[in-house]
């Protein structure tokens, strides 16, 4: 690349010398707008449950959830991503995910009517809702069914745009989902709505924490999501995925999980560039967790620089467990 700029001439470490060469040479930077913050959610009220597998996260009932809402807003962070806790009404179709009066659609209604500029994003996906924890409804063999899944996919979001979302995130990676869900969105006239989709997600071990903290990971078992996740040794699939859910209309693209998977944003970012987005899942966030209790990682330091590094990745933003301790640590 600089094929003639040798020592002395050049010293790398001459820019790297002053605070305000470090400053003024500085090439990606994170701030609070590149947050999306995680919630689980809880039926009921006034409760509020630690993960075990997560130190520092919890579930809330809504009137919880409110502070909590009101604090990201006030830091800063643009969107808010609802992850459900389901405790009754599970069948085996997840029909559960498009009750107008389930849990999702009532926590919407309540925080676009308090905090009408904080962004909402919710999962569009059947595993809270199915007793066998898988994304979507299977068949006699255990198969998960496209088709007939893609159509609750549909009722779930059209059931959650009618509450007033601003941002659907179907994580669920069954074919043609986007296409269908954007069609019925115009169909009906929400012509705003966003989808963000989890274009690239992965058939990934990391997501063991969050299975814990959904309450999805003991109906689940032994099975595992390889029918209809990525397989975790493709880099070109993602390209190809991303192109079929930017062609049905999604308007934004994730990548899951993070950390591991920095080389897909950039290739990713570097073909669409288009708004493109990742997921510090919860095996990530409880791995670097478990490092700062022990002492064995600097807390404040390691946080910023695994966020840091997907900015430099490419990543537009970025949905993290860490999202509020960032927030408040950048606020400073
Ligand atoms: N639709 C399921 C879903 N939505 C978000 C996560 C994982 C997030 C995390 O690990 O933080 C998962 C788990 C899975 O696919 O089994
Ligand atoms: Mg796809």
């Amino acid at each position: 690349m600089f094929t003639n700029r040798y020592f002395p001439a050049t010293r790398m470490r001459r820019m790297r010398r002053d605070d305000f060469s470090r400053r003024l040479m500085r090439e990606n930077v994170l701030t609070c707008n590149d947050l999306i913050y995680p919630v689980f959610v809880l039926e009921g009220q006034g409760r509020e449950q630690a993960v075990t597998s997560m130190p520092g996260v919890v579930r809330q009932s809504l009137d919880k959830l409110l502070y909590t809402a009101e604090e990201a807003l006030q830091l800063g962070i643009p969107m808010l991503s609802l992850f459900p806790v389901i405790e009754t009404g599970k069948d085996n179709s997840g029909e559960e995910a498009f009750n107008p009066d389930g849990l999702v659609p009532t926590v919407v209604r309540e925080l676009k009517t308090r905090f009408p500029e904080l962004g909402i994003m919710t999962d569009l996906a059947l595993d809270p809702y199915t007793v066998h924890g898988q994304d979507g409804i299977l068949d006699d063999s255990g198969y998960v069914l496209n088709d007939e899944t893609t159509e609750i996919l549909v009722q779930q979001g059209l059931c959650h745009a009618a509450a007033g979302v601003d941002v659907l995130g179907p994580s669920d990676m069954m074919d043609g989902r986007i296409g269908a869900i954007r069609s019925a969105l115009e169909d009906e006239g929400f012509i705003h709505t966003k989808i963000l989709a989890y274009s690239a997600k992965y058939a990934s071990a990391f997501y063991g924490p969050f299975r814990d903290a959904v309450g999805s990971a003991a109906n689940l078992g032994k099975a595992d999501k390889y029918t209809y996740q990525m397989d975790p040794a493709n880099l070109d699939e993602a390209l190809y995925e991303v192109a079929m859910d930017l062609e049905e209309g999604a308007d934004m693209v994730m990548i899951k999980p993070g950390m591991p998977y920095l080389d897909v944003i950039r290739r990713v970012k570097d073909h669409f560039k288009v708004p493109t987005y990742a997921y510090q899942v919860s095996g990530e966030y409880a791995m670097l967790k478990a490092a700062f209790q022990n002492g064995w990682l600097d807390e404040e330091k390691c946080m910023l620089e695994s966020l840091l590094a997907f900015k430099r990745a490419g990543a537009d933003g970025i949905l993290t467990y860490f999202a509020m301790d960032v927030a408040r640590l950048l606020k400073r």
